[in-house]
């Protein structure tokens, strides 16, 4: 006998009645009898059937049909028992994916075999689910071992769902709030199984927005709770709720939608969007796999982000990264760094003097020059190449939480120090410290530094003994240092005390013969990434690249290239948009320390920028928008450089 509890959802009592009747014969468990779906919902919600015998039409407004689709996504196998032949209906029951359909009148038998080979085939389903679930870990498991790049590795995992959840464009990115950066990660499907990666870069190429003006966009979209699908009615209407998926939506002609939130513990989500331009291709079935495989998915994703250079990085861990720094390459100490210029040369010549030693070094030089890359080299050419190399970006590093980040802390010293704490310092021990955007540090925070590199020693939070910590200091900053300490807001002693040993780094329109070897560089990077096969920039197309100011150094050229190797359709860079070219700015030439050109150079971009916009900031046709910075952004820099807002009006 087979036991299983069975809902009849029937308003006429007579056939309902001798519904019951048969199923009792047969052994089955009397799930209740229910006249109009609002009956069978309040049913449902006190005692969970494990089948429903379902009729169409019924009491009240909402049908069968409608019940179905919340069986679907309750994950409660149907089938219909109806007189109802008429074409539509029996479409739309169709896609409601029913278990079976039972003509009126029935014989005894029909509705037994219909049952019993329903209850069958979802058995079977839910046994090769699991099967599914248990393939899918694997493979998970396998991608995240790999030794594929990050975004690989995500698009392996797509590509691993698109039989299940099939899309022609997929994205996935953490749910921010407003203080958030940008990311989402796209993968657009162009071919059986060929796909293109979209990182922020690329989206604002194809979707012709600024990454603020995406932001913005993410941030007004509705958010699902639970795995929710929309066809393409239901897609057109919640679009005016999720800006972002409209634009997703017109960019690349999508018609249907299933939005799946991962919840990935302490109260973090990543939203994994899938889009058809089938107008039906997602329904309550997929809903069965996004459950099925939620754990699954949140370990992998999780995984992910522990992983170095995950974008996908809470914004906590934003200010810390622990880096794998390659070792050093015998042949070629500086691999990787790409140029020839006299003024690179020397910044090389500089590093092979000083990485043995352990004193500190100071890096300068403007936003995108490479200092980073070289902390990294320094590290990677010392005599501690095989101990920790942790790096702290200052700018980021949230004033609450700068001691425990540093030094750590006890279990127990505050409120919310749950357990105990190591601090970066205690892990850098034996290795490199690289302390990025030093400038931005608040002055509070620079005597508690000043005072670890004095004394080498530091106290976690509401630790009673002090740890010895041996540590080497490397230090980059785009800010004029000299004037910070004329000015109050670096304290001279802690200047003294990183400034040992200053490296320069040349800002790349002073080196514009390095221009062609790194656009080579970045041209063989991204065609590879993106998949596609884009072999050279044309000589018209370089000439105007080594004419441009590169405000934005070799960052700026690298995603340029990246943006254009996304646009072009040849396997050759033909045109390339290149920002603006503003009125170039009057550039002294670099003093010993290279440092007050930065912020004039700066300061005169900016004027440029104003005069050129007559003023205007906001808005299109604002200076914010011509510099593609965020007028927030903007004004602040503004004030710093003491730029009057009514300049160029
Ligand atoms: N010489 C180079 N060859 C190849 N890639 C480079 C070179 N210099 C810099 N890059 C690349 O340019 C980007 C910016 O470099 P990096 O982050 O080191 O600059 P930065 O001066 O530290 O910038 P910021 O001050 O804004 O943090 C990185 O992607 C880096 O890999």
């Amino acid at each position: 006998m087979n036991g299983k509890k069975i809902l009849i959802v029937e308003d006429e009592f007579i056939i309902a009645d001798v519904l019951a009747g048969i199923l009792k014969t047969a052994g089955y468990r009397a799930g209740g009898i229910a006249g109009s779906v609002h009956e069978a919902l309040e049913m449902i919600a006190n005692d969970k059937p494990d089948f429903v015998l379902l009729d169409i039409y019924l009491k009240g407004k909402l049908t069968g049909i409608n019940l179905a689709h919340m069986l679907g996504e309750m994950n409660i196998p149907f089938i219909y028992i109806s007189a109802n032949s008429n074409q539509k209906v029996l479409e739309d029951a169709k896609v409601t994916n029913p278990y079976g359909f039972v003509i009126k009148p029935f014989r005894e038998k029909d509705v037994l075999i219909a049952l019993d080979i329903a209850i069958y085939r979802h058995e079977n389903r839910l046994e090769s689910g699991e099967r599914q679930n248990a393939l899918i870990q694997k493979k998970t498991a396998e991608i995240l071992t790999g030794a594929d790049s990050w975004e690989q590795k995500m698009l392996q995992m797509a590509k691993t769902l698109q039989p299940y959840l099939t899309f022609e464009l997929f994205t996935a990115g953490l749910r921010q709030d407003e203080d958030g950066d940008f990311y989402e990660i796209c993968f657009s499907r162009i071919g059986f199984d060929e796909y293109q990666v979209i990182g922020a870069a690329g989206l604002m190429v194809i979707t012709n927005r600024k990454l603020h003006e995406l932001k913005k966009l993410k941030t007004a979209t509705q958010v699902d709770q639970i795995a929710t699908w929309y066809d393409e009615n239901e897609f057109i209407r919640m679009q005016n709720a999720s800006p972002l998926k409209k634009l997703f939506a017109e960019t690349y002609g999508l018609r249907s939608h299933l939005a799946w939130p991962v919840k990935l513990g302490d109260g973090q989500v990543c939203d994994l969007n899938f889009y058809s331009r089938r107008p039906d291709a997602y329904h309550a079935d997929h809903l069965t796999h996004c459950n099925r495989l939620q754990q699954t998915i949140a370990d992998f994703i999780q995984g992910m982000m522990r992983l170095a250079g995950s974008p996908l990085l809470s914004k906590i861990n934003d200010f810390v990264v622990n880096h794998e720094v390659s070792p050093p390459d015998q042949a070629n100490p500086f691999s990787g760094i790409v140029g020839s210029s006299h003024l690179l040369l020397t910044v090389f010549d500089q590093v092979m003097q000083v990485a043995r030693a352990s004193s500190s070094v100071l890096i300068l030089g403007e936003s995108g020059t490479g200092k980073e890359k070289i902390a990294e080299r320094i590290h990677a050419l010392s005599t501690r190449n095989d101990k920790p190399f942790v790096r702290i970006n200052c700018a980021a590093l949230p004033t609450s939480l700068i001691d425990s980040e540093l030094f750590g802390h006890e279990k127990g010293s505050f409120t919310g120090a749950i357990d105990k704490k190591i601090g970066r310092f205690e892990q850098a021990h034996t290795g490199t410290i690289f302390l990025d955007e030093i400038g931005e540090l608040p002055l509070e925070s620079q005597s508690k530094l000043l005072r670890v590199l004095q004394e080498k020693e530091i106290e976690r939070i509401g630790g009673r003994n002090t740890i010895k910590t041996d540590v080497r200091i490397i230090a980059a900053t785009n800010r004029n240092l000299e004037k910070e300490v004329a000015e109050g807001r670096f304290r001279l002693d802690l200047f003294y005390r990183i400034n040992v040993f200053p490296i320069v780094m040349p800002a790349l329109r002073d080196r514009k013969e390095d221009i062609p070897d790194l656009a080579k560089h970045f041209l063989k990077i991204y065609s590879r990434k993106t998949g596609k096969a884009v072999h050279g920039i044309t000589p018209q197309v370089l000439e105007s690249m080594m004419r441009y100011h590169w405000p934005g150094n070799i960052r700026e050229l690298e995603n340029l290239i990246e943006r254009n190797v996304l646009l072009t359709r040849d396997d050759m860079i033909t045109n390339m948009a290149l920002p603006t070219q503003l009125e170039q700015p009057e550039v002294t030439q670099p003093t010993a320390t290279g440092a007050v050109t930065m912020q004039d150079g700066e300061r005169a971009h900016i004027l440029a920028a104003l005069k050129k916009c007559n003023g205007k900031i906001w808005g299109e046709g604002g200076a914010a928008s011509l510099l593609n910075l965020p007028p927030t952004t903007l004004n602040s820099k503004m004030k710093k450089l003491g730029i009057r807002k009514d300049y160029g009006v």
